[in-house]
């Protein structure tokens, strides 16, 4: 059995942990999947760069009403997906590779999957068919979070490899394989409210393919802003096909793609799509790293438990990201991974991570960000609180894009002018909103953000400014 100073499970945001303050360290990486993890391979980049063509191809759409009369006239999928691949896949081998190479010479890649069997003791059924156990002082659970498959009869609940129909069920695809389609379907049917089933609604739906999106909820995206998600359904209702309120009862294969049996508003009704995409959530890895035998806890959704330090409950042993993370966003496990790399180089002054204000955005059309609390929060939970709609149309830049039903909502608290949550939909909103993280952090007030900078004439940004110029100012209790 090899013992190092340190392993690392999981090549995510794990791997921007080993760096030159580790070079005296033997350090062990483990690695079941693609190097890399969700975001380079499954996640963020690709996703994001399909979404980037689809804005291409939307633009026919959005020029119609400002005068531009062009037309879509086809869309090269396999060549949007190859160049997409052809990219990412070079930098999974590089990764890979550089991990391996002379260069990182106190490193051991262990290419397989890792289970305790019992205290800072980790078995690793490898991919070349062997095993291997290895024991280390320190630990990062880095190993993310694994796409869930609900249970529907016809689909293979909990299956991670997605794409390929067991006998007697059928088939579908997850976010690990619907990006690799060998062509672009004529039709698909997207199970999910979230994240997940909106971006690949709007991609697909840009790219010309009939989709169909089932929510089992009243609206889209309904971890959002209320007045967001509502705009954002609307919008998404007036593209393609959306059933809310809908569940799924049973799924079959056909000759020529699948077919859903659906419970929904209508009474029950039968849907045919050529593909099916399950957008149902993600569960982390916890258990199936089986955590529990090194003393390491799970809370009730399967998440591993940290304090502030991200340090789990055994001395040693740290979690990041979505493993451990009650948000399962990129710069969240960043953020974390640079927690634990300075509490491991400096366990005598950790410091500790900052979750005040995590933004997120939807990358659809129309785009979504967020920061703080909602109104609704506001109203729920008895928080003192100012509201400022400000609409695109109404700043320089909206009006002259003719926009219309979009907007910025911002929050205050009335007393200090300080800012409680920013909900914005519409174009670019996800740079668009940035000052007012960044106000949130530095605590800046809406006013002073407002009064005490340029902004620049006739941009996007006028959205945030006039948004913060129409808080009242604020009036100190005493
Ligand atoms: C389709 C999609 C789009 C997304 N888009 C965005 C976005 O736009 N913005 C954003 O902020 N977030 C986005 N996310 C979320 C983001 O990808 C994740 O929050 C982030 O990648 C989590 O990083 P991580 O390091 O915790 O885990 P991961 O990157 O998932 O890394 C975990 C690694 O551990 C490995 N592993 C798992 N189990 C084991 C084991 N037992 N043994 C060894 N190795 C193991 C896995 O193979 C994986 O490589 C998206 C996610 C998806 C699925
Ligand atoms: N732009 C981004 O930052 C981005 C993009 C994609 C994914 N992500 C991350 O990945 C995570 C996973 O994305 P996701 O879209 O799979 O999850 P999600 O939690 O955003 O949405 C899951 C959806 O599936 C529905 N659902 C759950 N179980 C169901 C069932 N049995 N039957 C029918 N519907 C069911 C939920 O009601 C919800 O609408 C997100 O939470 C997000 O943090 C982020």
């Amino acid at each position: 059995m090899a013992h190092f100073d340190l392993v690392i499970i999981g090549t995510g945001s794990g791997n921007s942990i080993p760096g030159p303050e580790f070079e005296h360290l033997t350090i062990a990486i483990v690695e079941d999947g693609l190097f890399g993890g969700t975001c380079l391979n499954v996640g963020c980049i690709p996703t994001k760069m399909f979404v980037h063509p689809a804005e291409l191809a939307d633009a026919a759409r959005h020029g119609k009403a400002l005068g531009i009369d062009a037309q879509l006239n086809a869309v090269d999928w396999p060549g949007i997906r190859d160049r997409i691949f052809g990219r990412i896949d070079a930098i999974e081998a590089g990764g890979r590779q550089y991990r391996e190479g002379p260069e990182c010479p106190n490193i051991t890649v262990f290419a397989g999957r890792g289970r305790f069997i019992e205290h800072k003791t980790l078995h690793i059924d490898l991919h070349d068919g062997g095993t291997s156990q290895v024991t280390a002082d320190r630990f990062v659970l880095a190993a993310g979070s694994h796409v869930v498959v609900p249970n529907i009869p016809g689909l293979a609940a909990g299956t991670d490899a997605a794409g390929t129909a067991e006998a007697g069920t059928a088939t579908f695809h997850t976010s690990d394989t619907i990006m690799r389609l060998d062509k672009l379907p004529a039709s698909i049917a997207i199970l999910g409210g979230g994240y997940i089933a909106a971006e690949f609604a709007h991609v697909f739906s840009s790219f010309g393919v009939q989709v169909t999106q089932i929510a089992r909820g009243k609206r889209l995206l309904k971890s959002q802003d209320a007045d967001v998600s509502a705009q954002y359904t609307k919008e998404a209702a007036a593209r393609y096909t959306v059933l809310l309120e809908t569940q799924v009862s049973g799924v079959a294969n056909t000759a020529d793609g699948v077919e859903l049996q659906l419970n929904g508003q209508d009474g029950t009704q039968t849907l045919r799509a050529e593909v099916l995409l399950i957008a149902t959530g993600r569960k982390p890895n916890g258990a199936n790293l089986a955590v529990e035998a090194t003393g390491v806890a799970l809370d009730d959704h399967g998440r591993v438990v940290v304090d502030e330090f991200q340090q789990t409950g055994v001395a040693g042993i740290y979690a990041l990201g979505d493993i451990s993370s009650h948000y399962q966003l990129k710069h969240v496990a960043n953020h974390e991974a640079k927690v634990v790399k300075h509490n491991l180089a400096h366990p005598d002054s950790p410091i500790s991570s900052d979750h005040r204000f995590v933004p997120a955005a939807v990358f659809t059309d129309p785009q979504i960000a967020s920061v703080g609390i909602t109104e609704a929060h506001a109203i729920k939970a008895g928080i003192p609180h100012a509201v400022k709609i400000q609409n695109y149309g109404d700043i320089a830049a909206g009006w002259a894009r003719e926009d219309s039903g979009h907007f910025l909502k911002v929050l205050a608290d009335p007393a200090t002018g300080l800012l409680l949550g920013a909900h914005a939909i519409g174009p670019e909103a996800a740079t668009v909103i940035q000052p007012l993280i960044q106000a949130m952090h530095f605590g800046q007030t809406a006013h002073d953000v407002a009064t005490k900078q340029y902004w620049i004439h006739p941009a996007l940004s006028e959205l945030v400014e006039n948004a913060l110029l129409g808080l009242p100012t604020p009036q100190p209790t005493h």
